[in-house]
C-alpha cells in the first residue's frame, strides 16, 4: 500500500485541494452508494465501503487482483467492491465467471470503457468498444485473420519465418545473460504485423522498436495505482503523470500508424489484399461507394483496430512465452523432459503444429505455462447492458463486472495444485494430454479474444523451437531457487525484470 500513501501525499497537499476532493467525493458518493439499494432484489454482498473512498484503502491498487481473490473467499463467488465511487461487481471462480460469459452472454458481455480506455481509443476499432462499431469491427477482424491463415499453413509459414530471425538474435547473445523481454516482444510484433500491414520489419527498424515500445509503456501504466486512481476520480486527478505519457503515447502511435496505412494506400491494389489494412480500405471504398451513411469501415476504426490488435497481439503473447522460459530455467527437470519428447518424436527437424498431438508432454507444459502465467488477471472489465438476476443476486444495468480470470486459473475446486507449476494438471495416467474446463487465460463468451488460435499456435511453435535450440538457464552465479517469479505490475502481468542464459545446443 506505500505507493498510495506516496501517492496520497501528493494528490492531498494543499488544502483547496482537500475540500475540493472531499466535495466531489461527496456527491460521487451520494450518486454512486446512494442508489446500491435496490427494490428489484439483494445485491451481491461485500465489505463496507467507507463514503467517499469506497473500499479504496483495502485494496492492493498495484495488484488489486489479490485483494479481490482475498475478498472471494470472505464474500463467495459474487461480490461487490467499491473502487472509490465506482461500484465493481467481481465474479470469482470457474463456475461463476463461466456461466455469467457464456449463459448470460447478452447480459454481460459488454466493454466497461474506464476514463482511460475512454481517452485511449475513444470507443472505436474491436477492444474497447460496443454496439454496432464492435459488432462489425470484430466480425471483420475474425474473418480476415481467418483469411489470413489463423489455424492454417500461411500462418504457421509465417511465424516460423519470426522463429528463424528470433533464434539468430538469441544466438547473438553468444549464451551470455539477457533480457528476454525485447527479442520475444519483436518476434510477436512481427507476426501480427505480417498478418495485418502484410509484411514484418527488421529489428531495428527504430519506427517498429517505438511502436512496440510504446505499447508496452502503455499497457504497463494502465494497470498502474495512479491509472487506478484516475479511472476513480477522472476529473480530479487527470493531470497525473502516467496519463499524460499514455495520451503522448497514443498521439505519437496513431501518426506512425497513419503514416503506414497511408504508404499502403499509395500502392493498394483491389485484386490482391497483403494483409489486414488493404482488406479494410477494399471494404471502406465498396461502402463509400454504395454511399453507405451509418458505415463503421472509418479512417479512426481502422487506425484503432490495427493499434488494437497489435498491442493486444504482442504484449500477450510475448509476456507468457518469457514466463515458459523463466520457468524452465527455474524446473530443469521439466526442461530436461520436453527437450527429450522434443528429440525424440521431431530430432533436429522443423517443428509443425500437427505434430503438437504427438507431443502431450510439452503440450501440458505449454497449456501449464499459460496458467500460472495468469497474464490478465482482472480480465478486461466488462460491464452489464441490462439489469440482471444472476444467482439470486440483482445486478444493475451498466454496473462493471470484472470476471476475474485468475480466480478461474487458480480456482481450488478445480486444480489439484493450483498455486505450483504442475504440467500433470494436463496429462491423464497414461501420460496423454487432457483439456481442463478451468483452462481460461482467453475469457469465454462473447468478448473472448479475437486472436487465441493464433497465440496457440505462436506458443507452441515459438516455445517449441527454442527449446530444441537453446537450453534455458539462470545467468551465472544465480541459483534456480532464487529466480524471483512475482510477477510485474500492468494491466498484463509479465515476470519481473530478470535475466537468462540461452545456451546453443547445436
Ligand atoms: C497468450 C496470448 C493472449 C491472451 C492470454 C489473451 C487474452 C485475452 C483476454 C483475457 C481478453 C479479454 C476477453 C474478455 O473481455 O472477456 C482478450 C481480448 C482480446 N484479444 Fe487477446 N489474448 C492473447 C493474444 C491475442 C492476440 C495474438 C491477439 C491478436 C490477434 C489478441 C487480440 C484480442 C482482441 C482484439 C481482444 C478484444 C476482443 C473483444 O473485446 O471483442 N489477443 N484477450
Amino acid at each position: 500500500m506505500e505507493p498510495l500513501t506516496d501517492l496520497g501525499f501528493s494528490l492531498f497537499s494543499s488544502p483547496t485541494t482537500v475540500v475540493g476532493v472531499v466535495v466531489l467525493l461527496m456527491i460521487l458518493y451520494v450518486v454512486s452508494v446512494g442508489s446500491s439499494s435496490s427494490e428489484a432484489g439483494k445485491e451481491p454482498p461485500g465489505p463496507k465501503p467507507l463514503p467517499l473512498l469506497g473500499n479504496l484503502l483495502q485494496l492492493d491498487l498495484q495488484r488489486p487482483y489479490k485483494t479481490l481473490c482475498q475478498l472471494s473467499k470472505k464474500y463467495g463467488s459474487i461480490f461487490t467492491v467499491y473502487f472509490g465511487p465506482k461500484k465493481v461487481v467481481v465474479l470469482s471462480g470457474y463456475r461463476t465467471v463461466k456461466e455469467a460469459l457464456v449463459s448470460y452472454a447478452d447480459e454481460f458481455g459488454e466493454r466497461e470503457i474506464t476514463p482511460i480506455l475512454e481517452d485511449i481509443n475513444r470507443g472505436h476499432g474491436i477492444l474497447f468498444s460496443n454496439g454496432e462499431t464492435w459488432k462489425e469491427m470484430r466480425r471483420f477482424a475474425l474473418t480476415t485473420l481467418r483469411d489470413f491463415g489463423m489455424g492454417k499453413r500461411v500462418a504457421e509459414e509465417k511465424i516460423l519465418e519470426e522463429c528463424g530471425h528470433l533464434i539468430q538474435m538469441f544466438e547473438n547473445y553468444k549464451g551470455e545473460p539477457f533480457n528476454t523481454s525485447c527479442p520475444l516482444n519483436y518476434a510477436t510484433s512481427n507476426i501480427i504485423s505480417s498478418i495485418v500491414y502484410g509484411s514484418r520489419f527488421e529489428y531495428d527498424d527504430p519506427r517498429f522498436r517505438k511502436l512496440v515500445s510504446r505499447a508496452n509503456e502503455t499497457i504497463r501504466i494502465t494497470g498502474s495505482a495512479e491509472i487506478q486512481l484516475y479511472n476513480m476520480f477522472p476529473r480530479l486527478v487527470g493531470w497525473i503523470k502516467g496519463r499524460q505519457v499514455i495520451l503522448k503515447n497514443v498521439e505519437m502511435t496513431k501518426r506512425d500508424v497513419k503514416d503506414l496505412i497511408k504508404q499502403l494506400k499509395e500502392t493498394l491494389k483491389p485484386q490482391m489484399c497483403r494483409g489486414l489494412v488493404d482488406c479494410f480500405l477494399i471494404r471502406k471504398q465498396k461502402e463509400e461507394d454504395s454511399c453507405r451513411k451509418d458505415t463503421q469501415f472509418t479512417e479512426e476504426n481502422l487506425i484503432f483496430s490495427v493499434t488494437n490488435l497489435f498491442s493486444a497481439g504482442t504484449d500477450t503473447t510475448a509476456a507468457t512465452l518469457r514466463w515458459g522460459l523463466l520457468l524452465m530455467a527455474k524446473y530443469p527437470h521439466i526442461q530436461d523432459r520436453v527437450q527429450e519428447e522434443l528429440a525424440k518424436v521431431i530430432g533436429s527437424c522443423k517443428v509443425r503444429v500437427e505434430e503438437r498431438k504427438d507431443l502431450p508432454y510439452t503440450d501440458a507444459v505449454i497449456h501449464e505455462i499459460q496458467r500460472l502465467a495468469n497474464i490478465v488477471p482482472l480480465n478486461n472489465p466488462h460491464r452489464t447492458s441490462q439489469d440482471v438476476t444472476f444467482q439470486g443476486y440483482f445486478i444493475k444495468k451498466g454496473t462493471t463486472v470484472f470476471p476475474l480470470l485468475t480466480s478461474v486459473l487458480n480456482d481450488e475446486s478445480e486444480w489439484e495444485s493450483p498455486h505450483s507449476f504442475n504440467p500433470s494438471h494436463f496429462l491423464n495416467k497414461e501420460g496423454k494430454f487432457i483439456k481442463r474446463d478451468a483452462f481460461l487465460p482467453f475469457s469465454a463468451g462473447r468478448r473472448v479474444c479475437v486472436g487465441e488460435g493464433l497465440a496457440k499456435m505462436e506458443l507452441f511453435l515459438l516455445f517449441t523451437s527454442l527449446l530444441q535450440r537453446f537450453r534455458f538457464t539462470p545467468p551465472p552465479g544465480v541459483t534456480e531457487d532464487e529466480l524471483d517469479l512475482t510477477p510485474a505490475v500492468g494491466f498484463t502481468v509479465p515476470p519481473s525484470p530478470h535475466k537468462l542464459c540461452a545456451i546453443s545446443r547445436q
